[in-house]
C-alpha cells in the first residue's frame, strides 16, 4: 500500500476514502484554516454540541457532514439518551454515523500532519505481548532488539493510535492547580511510538486520537457525561479503559506517542475540579475493576465484549454508585444504536467469528 519516495522511505498513503475526522464543537471552527493542508483531503464529521439553534460556519472547501442535537435526536430517537449533551463526549455520535474504516479525532493546534502519523501508527503492527526496548520496531531506523522472540515479531493489528500534546499537557484539575504554568516542552524530543503492553491500562486522552472503527469502534463509547450527569472529563478515560481490556482480550494493539499536537486551550482548573471530583475518587475502585476484568472466550467481536463488559460494570461497579447502573444501561443502548446504524458491520463481525 505504501509507495516509494526519492529518499527510499515508503510514503504514507492518504487513505482519504477510508478516514473520517470527527470534530466535537461548542465553539467555532476557525482552527480548520490552520489545519487545512492536512484536513482538506478528508471527510469531516462535525458534531455541534450545545444549542442547536446556533449556526456553526464551516470554512469553504471542506467536505463535511454536520450534526446538531436535533439531528442526533431525529436519527437515534430514544437511543439518543446515550449521547451526552453539553460535553465533548458528544463526539462519539460521529463515530456511530461514520462509514469509514478509520476515525481520527480532531486535534486543534500547530502545524503537524497528525493524520499522516496516525495512519502510519494504525498501518503498522503493535507488540503488546513482549516489550521492545527500542520502542516501535516497525519505524524507519528501528527494529526488534536482541532477545526479542522471533515468534512474536509479526505483531498484531494496531487499532488505536493515541497522540500526545505539546505546550499545555492534559493534566487533571489538581495537577493543573498546583502547576498552572507548566508547559510540555520536554516531549518535543521524545520521538517515539510505543505499544501499550497487554494487561496495562492507560489514561486515553480523546484530543488527538485515531482508531480502526471496524475492529474496535463499538467499544469507543465515551460514556454518559455532561448535562444531568455527576461526572465529566472522564469520557475518554472510560472509553480507553473499556477499549484496552477488549483489545487485550481480542489480541489487538494500542500505540501511544507521536503525533504530538500543540494544545493551546487550557480549560479552567477550578471548573475542571468540579467536573472531575467524583472521577478522582471513583477511579480508585474503577481501575482495580478493569484490572480484574476477564472476558469469556465466546466473546469474539467488540460488540459481544462490550455487552459482557456492561454486565460486569452493572454487577461490580453498581455498588460504587448508582451512576454505574445508568452507565451500564447506556453501554447497551450504544451497542444497539451502533448495530442499528451499521448493520453490515454487525454482519461482517458475525462472519468474522
Ligand atoms: O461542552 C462542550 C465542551 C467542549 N466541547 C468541544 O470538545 C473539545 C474539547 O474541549 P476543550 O478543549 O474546551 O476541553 P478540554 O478540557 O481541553 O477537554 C479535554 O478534556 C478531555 C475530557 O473531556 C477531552 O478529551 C479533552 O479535549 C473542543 O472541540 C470543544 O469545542 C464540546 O463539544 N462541548
Ligand atoms: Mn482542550
Amino acid at each position: 500500500m505504501a509507495v516509494g519516495t526519492s529518499s527510499g522511505i515508503p510514503s504514507t498513503p492518504l487513505l482519504k476514502d477510508e478516514v473520517d475526522i470527527v470534530i466535537p464543537t461548542i465553539r467555532n471552527l476557525d482552527f480548520l484554516e490552520m489545519w487545512r493542508p492536512f484536513f482538506q483531503p478528508y471527510h469531516l464529521i462535525i458534531v455541534q454540541d450545545g444549542d442547536p439553534r446556533k449556526t456553526i460556519t464551516v470554512p469553504d472547501g471542506f467536505d463535511y457532514e454536520l450534526y446538531n442535537r436535533n439531528d442526533i435526536n431525529r436519527i437515534l430517537g430514544p437511543k439518543a439518551a446515550c449521547i451526552s449533551f453539553n460535553d465533548s463526549t458528544c463526539r462519539c455520535f460521529g463515530f456511530l454515523v461514520s462509514k469509514k474504516k478509520y476515525v481520527a479525532k480532531d486535534p486543534s493546534g500547530k502545524e503537524i500532519n497528525a493524520p499522516e502519523q496516525h495512519i502510519k501508527n494504525l498501518l503498522s503492527p503493535s507488540t503488546p505481548f513482549f516489550f521492545n526496548t527500542l520502542y516501535d520496531p516497525y519505524r524507519e531506523g528501528a527494529d526488534f532488539v536482541r532477545g526479542y522472540p522471533f515468534s512474536l515479531r509479526e505483531g498484531v493489528s494496531t487499532v488505536v493510535s493515541h497522540g500526545l500534546w505539546l505546550n499545555i499537557p492534559d493534566y487533571d484539575a489538581p495537577t493543573q492547580l498546583v502547576k498552572p504554568h507548566e508547559r510540555n516542552t520536554r516531549q518535543e524530543y521524545v520521538d517515539a511510538v510505543i505499544t501499550v503492553p497487554k494487561g496495562a491500562l492507560f489514561p486515553m486522552c480523546g484530543m488527538n486520537l485515531a482508531f480502526n472503527r471496524e475492529l474496535i469502534g463499538p467499544a469507543m463509547y465515551f460514556g454518559l457525561m455532561g448535562d444531568g450527569q455527576p461526572i465529566r472529563r472522564y469520557d475518554d478515560m472510560w472509553a480507553g479503559w473499556c477499549v484496552k481490556v477488549i483489545c487485550d482480550h481480542l489480541g489487538l494493539g494500542v500505540k501511544t506517542g507521536l503525533p504530538y499536537i500543540w494544545h493551546s486551550k487550557a480549560s479552567n482548573p477550578l471548573v475542571n475540579l468540579k467536573k472531575e471530583y467524583h472521577g478522582i475518587h471513583w477511579q480508585e475502585e474503577v481501575i482495580p475493576f478493569f484490572q480484574a476484568v476477564s472476558l469469556p472466550k465466546k466473546c469474539t467481536t467488540p460488540q459481544e465484549c462490550y455487552i459482557e463488559l456492561s454486565k460486569q460494570v452493572k454487577e461490580k461497579l453498581g455498588k460504587v454508585d448508582v451512576y454505574f447502573n445508568k452507565l451500564a444501561d447506556a453501554m447497551v443502548t450504544w451497542i444497539e444504536a451502533w448495530d442499528e446504524l451499521n448493520p453490515s458491520e454487525k454482519l461482517s463481525n458475525v462472519s468474522a467469528e
